[in-house]
């Protein structure tokens, strides 16, 4: 059953985004609407929590309606988003005999989206591609195009747009997912609200015990909104040229603290928490954001159980060498995106490093 229907539509695409229950019954069905028929071979990318526990029946489903699936489950965790990974899939996709006419579904959380999307945005160079997201977080990541993998010198770098036929977000598959994931996600719903939409934190204030219980139909709700804000944006900027690139708050120090812990020890989402604490008092410092967004940030944040400082063996220096790769980052200058009231965000493009510093005292925990 389809609880929201939202549709994105930039200059060259335009697709669904389906969120709800009961989905992944109705894949075949999907195909048919999107035109792919079985003479198209189907490659299902997962990883290796989701794919033993959902992949069998979509797999099943569709080889009973005479589409030829092959499998590929990547390890489960960040350390995936990788060349190793990503040329072990392409492989996996070449042995299954994948052609330009072939489609990939990406079932998984942001990990597996953003590595199958990029197999998918180079195979061949390049081939359609399904989201089918199974954590909170990938609201955000399987919308919009921006798909992936790290290098050892920074989260992202090696990466392209490339737009999916179809989102479609069967909420059933969050039942598994565990809680710290589950508030991870959250980070990002967090994010979207305090760069759009204040009227969503206060929804977000007021539910945030019935969210965290999982309740189905506010979850929904969340996703929707979510979605909604995201949608909006990469409709007016899909190439992150402008204004996408406020979907960034957070990012810009949460990811130098993701690459510095190798990947390990903090969630993207918990490294976006942290990062826009750090963002909230360089608005204070930069643009004069009043207090009372401060306080409203880390309360909201901590409310969800995510949390709002770092602990680890990373200097300063080691911090700002990976914020000078940020995508943001260009001549050398330090862009960030910071608050300026509660729904409303600003690119500042030359932070001085002396205030970076600060910023991260104020989030380095004992
Ligand atoms: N492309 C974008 O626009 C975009 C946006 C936001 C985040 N991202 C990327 O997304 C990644 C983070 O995604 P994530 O937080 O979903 O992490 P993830 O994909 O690693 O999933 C988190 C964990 O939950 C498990 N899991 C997933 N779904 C499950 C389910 N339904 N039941 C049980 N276990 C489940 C996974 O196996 C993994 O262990 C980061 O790499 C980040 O950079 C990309
Ligand atoms: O879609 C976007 O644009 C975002 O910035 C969304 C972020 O949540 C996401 O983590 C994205 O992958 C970060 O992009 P990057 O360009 O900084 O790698
Ligand atoms: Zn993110």
């Amino acid at each position: 059953m389809i609880v929201h229907d939202l549709s994105v539509k930039t200059k060259n695409h335009s697709y669904d985004i389906q969120i709800g229950s009961g989905l992944h019954k109705q894949l075949v069905q999907s195909l048919r609407e999107l035109g792919i028929t079985q003479q198209q071979k189907l490659m299902l990318i997962s990883d290796s929590h989701v794919g033993p526990l959902y992949a069998g029946r979509i797999q099943d489903q569709l080889c009973t309606a005479g589409y030829e699936v092959g499998t590929c489950f990547v390890p489960a965790g960040e350390a995936s988003k990788s060349i190793l990974q990503y040329e072990r899939v392409v492989g996996a996709c070449l042995k299954f005999g994948l052609d330009r006419k072939s489609v990939i579904l990406a079932l998984g959380g942001g990990v597996v989206g953003d590595l199958a999307g990029f197999v998918a945005a180079s195979f061949m160079r390049g081939i359609p591609f399904i989201q089918l997201p199974t954590t909170l977080l990938a609201h955000d990541s399987a919308v919009g195009g921006k798909v992936g993998i790290n290098h050892a010198m920074g989260k992202n770098l090696i990466g392209a747009f490339h737009q999916p036929l179809r989102v479609i977000f069967d909420v059933d598959t969050l039942s598994t997912l565990p809680l710290r994931q589950l508030r991870s996600g959250f980070a990002e719903l967090i994010k979207e609200a305090l760069i759009w939409d204040v009227s969503f934190v206060g929804w977000l204030e007021n539910h945030q015990n019935a969210l965290l219980g999982r309740d189905p139909s506010l979850l929904c709700e969340a996703i929707y909104r979510g979605c909604r804000i995201k949608a909006t944006i990469v409709e007016q900027d899909e190439k992150e040229n402008g204004i996408r690139a406020i979907l960034n708050y957070g990012h810009t120090i949460g990811h130098a603290i993701e690459a510095c812990a190798g990947y390990k020890h903090y969630t993207h989402g918990e490294c976006v928490a942290i990062g826009m604490v750090s963002a909230v008092y360089l608005g204070q410092w930069v643009l004069k954001t009043p207090p009372a967004v401060i306080d409203k940030t880390i309360r909201l944040i901590e409310s969800f159980g995510l949390p709002t400082q770092f602990s680890l063996p990373c200097s300063d220096d080691e911090l700002i060498n990976l914020i000078k790769h940020d995508k943001k980052s260009t001549s050398g200058r330090l862009s960030f995106i910071l608050p300026k009231q509660l729904g409303h965000v600003e690119m500042v493009e030359h932070v001085q490093e002396a205030l970076i510093v600060q910023a991260l005292q104020v989030i380095r925990g004992g």
